[in-house]
């Protein structure tokens, strides 16, 4: 297996009809480490529905299932961990929230936020956005550079975030990322998210 994974985020509207069907589909189809639940603005009882009907798909596929941005929601809901913001929340209580859960923090460009995310325990930084997207109104744009100083200097892994595809990973590959975040790469492939995994776990295995 690459030292390079995949980690894959849900697209910000899913249909709780077909979407656990079309997840199961992708995560089939190739190599995830994680799933994270973002669905930004829907209610919180839409949200619990949600985690009841996805986290089994991924979890009994051994891939671990991350909340965004709610932390105590993810405790409470036998999710493996949570996303979190800058603005989402005080990270030290959910750390202690999450007990042995994952936590995962976003550090955008900067190594002062990656290292305190460290210090406070983080299981991975998040940087990004790389490159353009259409799925956030991303404010900060990071560049490999940081990647290579994370990777040399800490063993916490780090994960590169926004506008990445296929065609343009293998830069962050070679600079050290441990996991690649998309959204748009997978589920708006032109031949399908089982294809957009493939294609995926295909650019990073070529790029390492
Ligand atoms: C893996 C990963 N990295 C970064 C983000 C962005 O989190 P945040 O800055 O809180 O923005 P929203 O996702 O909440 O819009 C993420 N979700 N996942
Ligand atoms: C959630 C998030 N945070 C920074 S960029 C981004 C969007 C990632 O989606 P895509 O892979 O479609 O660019
Ligand atoms: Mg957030």
């Amino acid at each position: 297996m690459p030292d390079c994974r995949l980690y894959l985020i849900t697209p910000p509207r899913i249909d709780l009809a077909r979407f656990p069907e079309d997840l199961a589909r992708a995560l089939d189809a190739g190599d995830v480490a994680c799933l994270q639940l973002r669905l930004k603005d829907a209610p919180p009882d839409e949200v619990r529905r949600a985690i009841d009907a996805l986290r089994p798909v991924a979890q009994s596929r051994d891939v671990a299932f991350l909340l965004n941005d709610d932390a105590e929601l993810a405790a409470q809901t036998g999710c493996d961990g949570a996303h979190l913001g800058q603005e989402d929340g005080d990270h030290a209580r959910a750390r202690a929230l999450l007990r042995e859960g994952m936590l995962g923090i976003t550090c955008h460009d900067s190594r002062h936020l990656a290292m305190e995310a460290g210090e406070l325990g983080a299981d991975y930084v998040a940087f990004g956005a790389f490159f353009p997207t259409s799925t956030k109104d991303a404010k900060h744009h990071a560049d490999p550079e940081i990647l290579e100083w994370w990777s040399s200097l800490f063993e916490i892994p780090c994960v590169a975030i926004g506008g990445i595809t296929a065609e343009n990973c293998a830069p962050l590959v070679r600079a050290g990322a441990d996991f690649l975040a998309v959204v748009g790469a997978v589920w708006n492939h032109p031949e399908g998210p089982a294809q957009g995994v493939l294609a995926m776990n295909a650019a990073i295995a070529a790029a390492a």
